[in-house]
């Protein structure tokens, strides 16, 4: 049975990378409002098992949501991917084209989707014409999109705790039609200042609230939200 999911269509804290129900019951407790579970990985290794995913899932209450976070690219695989773990919210990271997205919208309009925009390494304050360009061209066929930065020592493209030039996530969020939340890097000591600078609708984070053992930390977890709160307040 597919648990009922209240949350908004953006909501605006997200963690990811969540290990286990011990980890997402803590998160739930401190007030975050979406979990990314990332699955079909192109560099990482999954934290946690289909199996254990769709069980954590199972238990959110319903104005949690949880996002599957996947390099999927085949439709029918993805749509997959999300039944079996009981979520109707996916974050494409992989470099599909729009006609993807397009395809799990006719198949499952009740989908959420969610599109990464990874800033390439290397690019400061000047938006690349190639951003614009996928934002014009995705902003039809999906719900928001997310940014992130690249890590060129590994080729990974999530979870590389790197910050990038936040003037270019603003200039995403002015070029948009669509709610963008941001990523990369952010942990308690920058997220206020990466709110201000970027004006988004939400933020993201992953490795910027664990420990050196690789759990989510409740301190830092909470000072993240506490200050991602104070944030969103500045630029209202
Ligand atoms: O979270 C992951 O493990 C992940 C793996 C592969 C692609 C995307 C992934 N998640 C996204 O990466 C951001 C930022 O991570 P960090 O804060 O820089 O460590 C994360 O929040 C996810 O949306």
């Amino acid at each position: 049975m597919p648990r009922t999911d209240l949350a908004p269509i953006c909501p605006r804290i997200q963690i990811a990378g969540i290990i286990d129900r011990e980890e997402a019951d803590l998160l739930v407790r401190l007030g975050v409002d979406s979990l990314g579970f990332p699955l079909r990985l192109a560099v990482h290794a999954p934290d946690i098992s289909d199996a254990d995913a769709a069980h954590v899932i199972a238990s959110l209450p319903p104005h949690v949501a949880a996002v599957v976070i996947t390099y999927l690219t085949n439709p029918d695989e993805i749509i997959a991917l999300c039944d079996a773990l009981g979520t109707a919210r996916v974050q494409l990271h992989a470099d599909v084209p729009p006609a993807v997205p397009a395809a799990l919208r006719a198949l499952r309009p009740d989908l959420r989707i969610i599109k990464s925009l990874v800033i390439p390494h290397g690019c400061d304050d000047a938006l690349p014409n190639s951003i614009v360009e996928r934002i014009n061209a995705f902003a039809p066929h999906v719900d928001a999109f997310l940014t992130d930065s690249t890590d060129p020592t590994t080729g990974a493209t999530g979870a590389t705790g790197r910050i990038h030039d936040w003037r270019l996530d603003r200039a995403i969020v002015e070029a948009s039609p669509i709610p963008v939340i941001i990523a990369g890097g952010l942990n308690p000591t920058n997220v206020r200042a990466a709110i201000r600078a970027a004006r988004p609708a939400a933020v993201d984070a992953h490795t910027g609230v664990e420990g050196p053992d690789g759990r989510k930390r409740a301190d830092l977890v909470k000072t993240f939200i506490r200050e991602a709160v104070s944030g969103f307040s500045d630029i209202a």
